[in-house]
């Protein structure tokens, strides 16, 4: 028998929370104010609580600060209806073990949360959360702020809610997109990723909401948007910040009615998906700069996470080689001073770079050892440290020296005296070695002459791609930012 707390002011969804668990053996105080509450945390130490967010004379994020602080063994769960789930968020954030939704459509659901916080002693969702993730190869890490970030996603999953995911560019938003539909009901339906910024203007409406046959000129069958593509599944809405204001106001139309109609048909249509929208820029900020509008933020903000940058997890990064390397099976080891240079350096481009970073060693190590040293790092990783200066660099490191590091005139000089000494050398020529250095030779020049272009438009991706004449899409693949 434990001691379980219920706070609210419906008194009807009292008396049957005080029934329910009366009948499961427990010993059940009610309160249906602040006032109330008070007096009993004087007088009983609780195992379980069940807490109402909303109380007239109270502001339910304070009870629950009051709970933790006077028994931080209590678990929590809080009670909302929808309005409120932005704050059963921030009461996950301030302790809560777990949320459910009134009104209660599965009573089985409680009775096993209530089972699982007081025998095991935390919420079922947070073990399962750790184990999708790792089925999905998902790297959390032990990192605190990731790992409640991938437990507020897995308690979220399964709500009917949209979630907005923040983070910088290659934080991994779109691999939680995925986890998140996976955790869902929806799992068995498809995940379609859009990329907002990447959708032609004149071509908007169809991709989104597909058209009829003979709706314009060119449209010679009917085709399904990306809303009737996604079906019962998740629609992830990438980039959502770089979506022109026409984008924005239909991508709300659609959220505000939950209705879209094919271009050029007449029937309207259920949308049916959960959508997941993605920001690299910060959108709070972005409406303030009027590049997005307030309503659409408001209708996508239901539920927020946000990632944090790889720099802000440091701590993580030598479990992170050693989950890459065993994952993709790659019989490498990195020297603890190699180890060293990943943790000074700070990531701009996050998971994703540090992924191509690897898979960079990876690449020159092959059939010349098994052993990674500071040497075989991008030369950018080694720039405060002392290994740079060494003589004593393996060959295929010399060959592949970024252009990134050096002025791309200097680049090209050099790597013409290379492909100059390799054709007057005597010996045979090993030709993948070749290969190799046309290859580099060509990523070094598209990137830096995309580095150019972002120079001159201060950084505006699209405008470049456009003076480019190129897609943003492209531009992305170009510069490693897309897989
Ligand atoms: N948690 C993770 N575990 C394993 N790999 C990850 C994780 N997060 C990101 N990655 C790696 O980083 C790459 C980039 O991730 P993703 O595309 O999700 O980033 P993003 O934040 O959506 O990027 P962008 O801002 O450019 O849209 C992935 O392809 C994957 O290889």
């Amino acid at each position: 028998m434990s001691n379980i707390l219920i706070v609210d002011d419906e008194i009807e969804l009292c008396h049957f929370l005080n029934y329910l668990l009366c009948d499961l053996g427990h010993a059940v105080t009610v309160c249906t104010s602040g006032e109330d509450f008070d007096r009993a945390i004087m007088e009983k130490e609780f195992e379980l609580a069940f807490l109402d967010i909303r109380l007239p004379d109270r502001n339910g994020l304070d009870i629950l600060q009051h709970l933790k602080q006077r028994q931080p063994l209590c678990k929590v769960v809080v009670m909302t209806g929808y309005g409120t789930i932005k704050t059963a968020v921030s009461a996950i954030k301030f302790g809560a073990d777990d949320f459910i939704e009134k009104p209660f459509d599965n009573i089985e659901d409680i009775e096993l949360l209530t089972e699982q916080l007081l025998v095991k002693g935390s919420a079922p969702a947070d073990h399962e959360a750790l184990e999708l993730a790792s089925r999905l190869n998902c790297f959390i890490g032990k990192n605190e702020e990731m790992n409640q970030l991938y437990k507020l996603a897995y308690k979220f999953a399964k709500k009917n809610v949209t979630v907005l995911i923040e983070g910088e560019t290659g934080t991994g938003k779109e691999v939680l997109a995925h986890f998140i539909h996976h955790a869902s009901k929806r799992a068995g339906s498809p995940f379609i990723g859009v990329n907002c910024g990447a959708i032609q203007e004149n071509l908007l409406e169809s991709e989104l909401f597909g058209h009829t046959k003979g709706a314009f000129t060119g449209a010679a069958k009917e085709k399904k948007g990306y809303f009737e593509q996604a079906g019962k599944g998740t629609l992830f809405l990438d980039e959502i910040g770089e979506a022109s204001l026409a984008t924005q106001v239909k991508l709300l139309r659609v959220l505000e009615t939950g209705e879209f109609i094919k271009v050029g048909g007449e029937t309207i249509k259920k949308n049916q998906a959960r959508l997941i929208a993605a920001s690299h820029v910060n959108l709070e900020e972005a409406v303030e700069n009027g590049t997005f509008r307030e309503d659409l933020l408001y209708r996508i903000d239901v539920v927020k996470l946000t990632i944090p940058p790889l720099r802000k997890r440091v701590e993580d990064i030598p479990q992170l080689v050693d989950y890459y390397l065993k994952q993709h099976e790659l019989g490498l080891s990195f020297t603890p001073d190699t180890i060293e240079c990943l943790c000074k350096y700070n990531w701009p481009g996050n998971m994703r770079e540090f992924v191509n970073m690897i898979k960079r060693v990876a690449a020159l190590a092959e059939g010349e050892t098994a052993i990674i040293t500071p040497h075989y790092l991008p030369s950018k990783l080694m720039s405060n440290s002392k290994y740079l200066a060494s003589a004593n660099v393996p060959t295929a490191v010399h060959q592949s020296i970024p252009a990134i590091e050096m002025n791309f005139a200097d680049y090209l000089r050099e790597w013409c005296q290379q492909m100059i000494d390799t054709w007057e050398d005597d010996d045979v020529v090993d030709l993948h070695h070749v290969l190799q250095m046309i290859k580099s030779m060509e990523v070094e020049t598209l990137q830096a002459i995309i580095k150019k272009a972002l120079k001159r438009t201060v950084g505006d991706r699209k405008q470049a791609a456009e003076q480019l004449g190129i897609s943003l899409r492209t531009l992305r693949y170009y510069l490693n930012e897309k897989k």
